[in-house]
């Protein structure tokens, strides 16, 4: 299945746009069963569902808190606390900014007694503990495993979630979420989804702005022989819908692909 790319000039549609496609996927999940199961990514990502899901006030009336549960695609092993900590950006921009009134959703994250040591203080690497964070996070996942949304980020080397180029994660068959103590980003430890949840879900939507993105966007969608881990998301065949969503600079010199708005 091809990817779609929706387009934009302002980074305000980019969010609209990511807004629609989060209700729609929430309506469509909750005709067929009682809670919408989505799963973020950290970087700009907050931002942008800030702007959709919180200040947007039409989308915003349509978000139905209570029915969702949250998962995170990946994870870095750090207090909640810490600027690095994909759950406390969320927490931070989206739901500390709810209306007081508001309906919560039920988040998932990694077990923070795990990552901390006495006084709260985050604890040396351990791969052992790490391999026990993962593992109690994968037993947090639903059943199959499947999700209804995942939305991801790219980063500027083609990872997505924390599956780095080239890094042996990326062949990963058997855990559904794995740690990573040698993420090339920092911080170096880290949780990430591996494939097989990735080609479960039923949708997956990137979300990738600025001119910064240009050069690994021509590889991703113009290199077929790419070996990037966002274009083996691309490439997935089980049927998946991958979508991105992007402002123009992100797409500057992009060739192969056809673009459209959601
Ligand atoms: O841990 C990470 O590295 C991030 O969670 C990562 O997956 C992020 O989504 C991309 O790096 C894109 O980040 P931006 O959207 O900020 O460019």
């Amino acid at each position: 299945m091809c990817a779609k790319v929706y387009a934009y000039s302002e980074s305000l549609d980019v969010a609209k746009a990511v807004g629609a496609l989060v209700i729609k996927s929430q309506n469509k999940a909750l005709e067929s069963g009682s809670t919408f199961k989505i799963a973020l990514s950290g970087g700009s990502l907050g931002k942008v569902l800030q702007k959709a899901l919180v200040a947007d006030k039409d989308l915003a009336s349509q978000v139905k808190w209570d029915k969702w549960e949250v998962y995170f695609s990946d994870e870095r092993i750090v207090p909640f606390a810490s600027e690095d900590s994909n759950y406390g950006l969320f927490k931070n921009l989206v739901l500390d900014t709810l209306p007081e009134n508001s309906p919560k959703p039920k988040v998932y994250t990694i077990d923070e007694d795990l990552v901390t040591g006495k006084g709260g203080q985050l604890e040396g690497a351990d791969a052992s503990k790490d391999q026990e964070i993962a593992a109690r996070y994968q037993k947090s996942l639903p059943s199959d495993a499947k999700l209804d949304l995942i939305l991801l980020g790219c980063g500027p080397d083609g990872h997505t979630c924390s599956l780095f180029p080239g890094h042996k994660l990326l062949q990963e068959r058997t855990e559904l979420i794995s740690y990573i103590s040698d993420s090339p980003k920092q911080p170096p430890r880290r949780i990430t989804f591996t494939f097989p949840v990735l080609e479960k879900a039923d949708s997956i939507a990137f979300v990738a702005e600025g001119a910064g993105k240009a050069p690994i966007l021509k590889e991703i969608f113009g290199d077929k022989n790419s070996q990037l881990p966002s274009k083996l998301v691309n490439d997935i065949t089980t049927g998946v819908a991958v979508s991105w969503f992007v402002d123009h600079s992100a797409i500057e010199g992009v060739e192969g692909i056809s673009v459209s708005k959601y």
